[in-house]
């Protein structure tokens, strides 16, 4: 796999972090998740080929080990509030001075300088700030934050992992390590470009949910099937407009111009109409295999045994039968292999991971009897 040998220590965080953490396990990293001592479940839900060790970074001997083990790793990853890990004596320049060609890869919210950094904040806050968000929603509603996506994952757990794969490739060059800075306000705008970009020919230029790609377009929106499902229509290009009213079966000299913005209430109202005439099965029936852009909007539930995805396999089933997203983009020499193994508890790997990193049988039960470490058996998934 494209990350094979590639060692990160992940310390444990709520979202964006143990996402990117696996990212890089999909492609092949060994990911070691730091985790708290004396917690029962760990918050990471994308633990996927994850290893966990349990440390007390809360006494000096935790963090001596924590030390130790970026000493031999390429990437350490954190999602704490700007000043925890100085506070904790595992700042960039610490690590970064015991081991030059560590990836130092910080993940937050608002970045590591600014009068928000040291704020709390979850990922409708970053979007704000962002500005994305006061673009987000139907015309006349309030802003509207879908999902936890944009921020947290886009902006955040993708970008640092484009950041650390960035530095890693930088490194073959320079043998050096470097800081990576993810701000997850930053990272959102970033992959908003577009929206930025793309202002001077106008595509924004109407207030909220009234462009053509808000919502605003009734060729680009969602409809209501006689079944209460819903298809999603996308037919920008004129060529692909005429597919949509074929299929409609809508004579387009009735109807009023595709781009007349001021028709497209009129528009709206009759497309409405004619997709709550017949089935999400039907419609798909109809426009599968056409250039209308249209698509049934397919739940949790119908993704997997859609035939395009079941061609492709683009979701698998770990061993406890969860289903999830295949790794993408697939690489054709070296793809992803993702772990189906269920994830791991917290600390089931600790004494593992210790001795793979050089620790003594001794040296390892001292930590233990200590506190400074906890090995927990993977009974305790029951
Ligand atoms: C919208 C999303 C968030 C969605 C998250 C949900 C998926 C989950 C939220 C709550 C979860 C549930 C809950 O936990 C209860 C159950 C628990 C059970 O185990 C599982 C089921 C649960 C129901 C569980 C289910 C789900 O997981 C939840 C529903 C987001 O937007 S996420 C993005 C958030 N923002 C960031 O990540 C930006 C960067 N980080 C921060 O700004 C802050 O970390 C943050 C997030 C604001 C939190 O601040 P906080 O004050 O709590 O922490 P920090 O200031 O960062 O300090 C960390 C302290 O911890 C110490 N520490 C760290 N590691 C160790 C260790 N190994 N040993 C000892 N101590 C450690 C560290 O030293 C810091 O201590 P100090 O405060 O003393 O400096």
């Amino acid at each position: 796999m494209a990350l094979a040998g590639v060692r990160v220590i992940e310390l444990a965080g709520l979202a964006p972090a143990p996402f990117c953490g696996m990212i890089l396990a999909d492609f092949g990293a060994k990911v070691i998740r730091v985790d708290r001592t004396k917690f029962a479940t760990a918050v990471d839900t994308q633990a996927r080929g994850k290893q966990s060790v349990a440390i007390n970074l809360k006494s000096t001997e935790g963090v001596a080990l924590l030390r130790k083990l970026c000493v031999q790793s390429d990437v350490v990853l954190e999602p704490y509030r700007k000043g925890v890990m100085e506070k904790l004596g595992l700042g960039p320049k610490e690590l970064l001075k015991e081991n030059p060609c560590l990836i130092y890869a910080r993940l937050t919210g608002y970045g590591q300088s600014g009068p928000y950094a040291t704020a709390a904040g979850h990922d409708i806050n970053y979007l704000a700030i962002s500005g994305l968000l006061s673009r987000l929603g139907r015309s006349g509603e309030k802003p509207y934050a879908p999902l936890n996506l944009l921020a947290d994952f886009a902006g955040g757990g993708l970008t640092c992992a484009l950041g650390i794969v960035l530095a890693l490739l930088e490194r073959t060059r320079s043998g050096k390590g470097q800081v990576i800075d993810t701000s997850m306000v930053e990272g959102a705008a970033y992959v908003g470009s577009f929206i930025w970009k793309s202002r001077r020919i106008g595509l924004w230029d109407h207030p909220k949910g009234e462009n053509m790609l808000d919502s605003g377009a009734p060729f680009y929106d969602t409809y209501q099937t006689s079944d209460g499902k819903y298809m999603a229509v996308g037919a920008i290009e004129p060529q692909f407009y005429r597919q949509l009213l074929k299929g409609l079966e809508l004579d387009d000299k009735e109807l009023p111009e595709q781009m007349s913005v001021s028709d497209w209430p009129e528009l709206r109202r009759i497309f409405t109409k004619c997709f709550a005439s017949k089935t999400q099965e039907d419609w798909s029936r109809i426009f599968d295999g056409t250039d209308a852009c249209v698509t049934p909007v397919l739940s949790f539930e119908q993704v997997s045994s859609h035939p395009h995805n079941q061609e492709r396999a683009s979701f698998i089933k770990d061993s406890s039968g969860e289903e999830s997203p295949r790794p993408a983009p697939v690489l054709s020499r070296t793809p992803a292999e993702p772990c189906l193994a269920s994830d791991p508890v917290i600390g089931e790997h600790t004494v593992e991971v210790l001795e793979e990193y050089g620790f003594t049988s001794a040296e390892i039960n001292q930590m233990l009897a200590a506190g400074v470490v906890e090995c927990n058996a993977v009974k305790a998934k029951l």
